[in-house]
C-alpha cells in the first residue's frame, strides 16, 4: 500500500481518506470538477501522516516567536525547539553532530530520499547560480535551497502510528479502538466539565468517560466538528443547527491552508526526470531495485526532491522568514497521470494534463507560506455523519495574490538558470480554461492561473485557535485547554494561530511532544519526562 512514489494513490482509497470537498466557489479551484478542491485527510490509525508526502519541515524559528508574542506563552521556538529534538532520530549523516537543532534518540526518523535525479543537483546548483545559500533548513535559518529532508527509514514511511503507537502497542494502559466514530464529548453542564465521549462503533453508540481529562485530536476539520456538535462553538450558528449551546467559541474560524499553483510543469529532452511509465515499464529495474532493496525512485516520495524558501519581498535578505516555498519535483506534475483524478481537474484541465503524458519533465509548485486569507469550517448538519462545509477563501486577500504572483517569478527565474538551461528546460505554456482574455504571462493571467489551478498542499490548520483567555478569537488556552470547560483539550493542527512557514506534520509531532509534558506537569508527573 505505501510506495513512496505514488504516494497519492493513497486518496483514491474511500477506506483511509475522508475525501473532504470545499464548497463550490468561483475565485479558486476553477479548474477542478464543480469548481470544488479535493481536501484529502487520514481515516486511519495515525491520520494524515500515513496519507502524506513525509516532507519533513519544521517552519522557521520566527513562526513560534510569534505565536509567543500573541500571548502564547512557551511556545516561542526557545521553547519548543527541545520537543523538535526530542521527537527525531536524524539518519541524515552530516546532521547527527548538530546538537544545537537535531536529535538522534527520537521515535521518528528523519532521512533524505534513497534516490536522486540529476535534476534535483541542478535545482540546487540553481538556487546557488541565484545567490543562495544551501542548508538545512531545519537548522539556524531556513532561506535557501535544499534536498529534502523526509519521515522516512530505509525508504519506507514513518507515520505518527509507526512511531509511536507500535511501540507502545503493549503498554496496559494504552486502549485503543478501531473503526469508532466519536460523535461528540459529554459535557456536565452544571461544572462545566468534559466527562466523556460518545462513539459509533459497528453502529452501536458507545459511551466512555474520562477519570482525569479528554484530547481531542481529530484535525483541523475533526476537531471543530466534533466541539461544535458537542455545543462549543458560535452560538448563533448552534442555535440554526438546534444544538445546545454550552460555550460560545469562534471554533471552526481562522482556517488556513498552504494553497500552490499547479500548473508550471518544464519538459526537457532527455529521459532525466521520475515518469510513472517507465516505472512500470517491466524491462526497467526500478520496480526490482524498490522491491528487492527498497532503493531507486520509488522511494521517492511523490517525486518531490527539494525546496527553496526565499523571501519574494526582500531577495537579498536570508534570514527571518520566508514569504514563498518552491517545491522541486522530479518530474512532470502535468502529465501525470494519478494526479488529475486526485485533484478533481475537469475535463478541459484533463485535456492539458494528457498532453504531456509521454514527456520527461520537472515542476516547482510555488506555495504561498503565509497567507493573509482565512476561511472557515460550520457544520451543515447536528450529525457526525454529515461532512461540514469548508470555505478555505484562497486569495481573499488581495496580499496572497500579489506574493503568489512573486513566487511564480521567481519559481520562472529557477527554469532560465544555466543549471537548469543544460537539461534543454522548457516551460509549458498552456493558457488554461477561462484565461484565454488575458495577455499569457502579465499579472491579470497569473491571477487567472493560480485561481484555476489551486492546488491544496494539505496544510490545513488554524480552526481551533490557541490564544490567551481574554483572546476573543480564541478557542484553547496557551496550554490547550478549551477555554471555559473543565477537563478538555484540543492537540492537532488545529490549534496552530496562525501557519507555520513550512509543511505542517512535523510541528504537529511537536504540538504532541509539548502537550504531554504539559499533561504530565499539571497532574504532578513532570519529573518523569
Ligand atoms: C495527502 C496529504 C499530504 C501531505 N503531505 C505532507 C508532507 O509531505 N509533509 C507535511 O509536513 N505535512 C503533510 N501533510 C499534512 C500533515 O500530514 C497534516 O498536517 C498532519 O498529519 C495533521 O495532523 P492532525 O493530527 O492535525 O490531523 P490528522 O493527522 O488528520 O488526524 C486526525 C485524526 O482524527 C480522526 N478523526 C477525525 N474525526 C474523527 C471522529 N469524528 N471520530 C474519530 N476519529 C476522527 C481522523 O481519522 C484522523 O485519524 C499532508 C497531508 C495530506 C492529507
Amino acid at each position: 500500500m505505501d510506495i513512496p512514489l505514488i504516494v497519492h494513490m493513497l486518496q483514491l482509497s474511500n477506506d483511509i481518506n475522508w475525501k473532504y470537498q470545499t464548497k463550490s466557489s468561483n475565485k479558486y479551484c476553477l479548474g477542478m470538477k464543480g469548481n470544488r478542491c479535493n481536501w484529502p485527510r487520514g481515516k486511519v490509525m495515525g491520520g494524515s501522516s500515513v496519507l502524506n508526502y513525509m516532507i519533513a519541515t519544521r517552519g522557521g524559528a520566527e513562526d513560534y516567536d510569534r505565536w509567543a508574542k500573541m500571548g502564547n506563552e512557551g511556545w516561542a521556538y526557545k521553547d519548543v525547539l527541545k520537543y523538535f529534538k526530542k521527537l527525531e532520530t536524524i539518519d541524515i549523516p552530516e546532521l547527527q553532530s548538530d546538537n544545537i537543532y537535531h536529535g538522534t534518540k527520537g521515535p521518528l526518523h528523519i532521512s533524505y530520499p534513497l534516490f536522486r535525479t540529476p535534476l534535483a543537483k541542478a535545482f540546487l546548483d540553481a538556487g546557488k547560480e541565484l545567490g543562495y545559500p544551501l542548508l538545512d533548513y531545519n537548522g539556524k535559518n531556513i532561506i535557501g535551497f535544499s534536498y529534502l529532508q523526509t519521515t522516512m527509514v530505509n525508504g519506507t514511511r514513518m507515520s505518527s502510528n509507526r512511531a509511536y503507537l507500535h511501540p507502545a502497542r503493549n503498554r496496559r494502559n494504552l486502549h485503543v479502538t478501531r473503526e469508532s466514530m466519536v460523535k461528540k464529548v459529554l459535557i456536565n453542564r452544571h461544572t462545566n466539565r468534559a466527562i466523556g465521549v460518545e462513539f459509533i462503533k459497528h453502529r452501536q453508540i458507545i459511551r466512555v468517560f474520562a477519570s482525569k481529562e479528554i484530547i481531542l485530536c481529530a484535525g483541523a476539520i475533526g476537531s471543530p466538528q466534533i466541539l461544535m456538535l458537542s455545543g462549543i462553538g458560535p452560538t448563533k450558528h448552534l442555535n440554526e443547527l438546534g444544538i445546545d449551546v454550552v460555550r460560545d467559541l469562534p471554533v471552526g474560524e481562522n482556517l488556513m491552508d498552504h494553497v500552490a499553483f499547479g500548473g508550471l510543469t518544464w519538459t526537457v529532452d532527455d529521459p532525466v526526470s521520475i515518469r510513472i511509465a517507465d516505472i512500470i515499464n517491466p524491462t526497467y529495474p526500478y520496480m526490482k531495485d524498490f522491491l528487492m532493496t527498497k532503493s531507486g525512485p520509488i522511494t521517492v516520495p511523490g517525486a518531490c526532491e527539494a525546496l527553496a524558501f526565499i523571501d519574494t519581498k526582500h531577495s537579498t535578505k536570508l534570514d527571518g522568514l520566508p514569504d514563498m516555498e518552491l517545491l522541486f519535483i522530479g518530474g512532470g506534475l502535468k502529465g501525470d497521470m494519478i494526479l488529475p483524478i486526485v485533484m478533481g481537474l475537469n475535463n478541459a484541465m484533463h485535456q492539458i494534463w494528457n498532453k504531456y503524458i509521454t514527456t520527461y519533465g520537472w515542476t516547482i509548485l510555488p506555495m504561498l507560506l503565509k497567507p493573509e486569507s482565512r476561511g472557515r469550517i460550520r457544520l451543515l448538519a447536528n450529525d457526525i455523519n454529515v461532512k461540514p462545509e469548508i470555505i478555505p477563501n484562497y486569495f481573499d486577500n488581495p496580499n496572497d495574490v500579489k506574493t503568489m504572483i512573486n513566487g511564480i517569478k521567481a519559481a520562472i527565474s529557477v527554469g532560465r538558470t544555466k543549471a537548469m538551461k543544460l537539461f534543454g528546460s522548457r516551460l509549458t505554456n498552456d493558457t488554461y480554461p477561462g484565461c484565454e482574455n488575458y495577455e499569457y504571462d502579465s499579472y491579470d493571467y497569473w491571477e487567472c492561473a493560480m485561481r484555476t489551478v489551486s492546488l491544496t498542499i494539505y496544510h490545513f490548520t488554524g480552526t481551533c485557535k490557541m490564544g490567551p483567555k481574554e483572546d476573543p478569537t480564541a478557542v484553547v488556552d496557551p496550554r490547550l485547554k478549551v477555554i471555559g470547560i473543565q477537563g478538555l483539550r484540543v492537540a492537532d493542527g488545529s490549534i496552530m494561530p496562525e501557519i507555520i512557514s513550512g509543511h505542517t506534520n512535523i510541528p504537529i509531532f511537536m504540538i504532541a511532544e509539548k502537550l504531554a509534558d504539559m499533561v504530565k506537569e499539571d497532574w504532578g508527573y513532570s519529573n518523569e519526562s
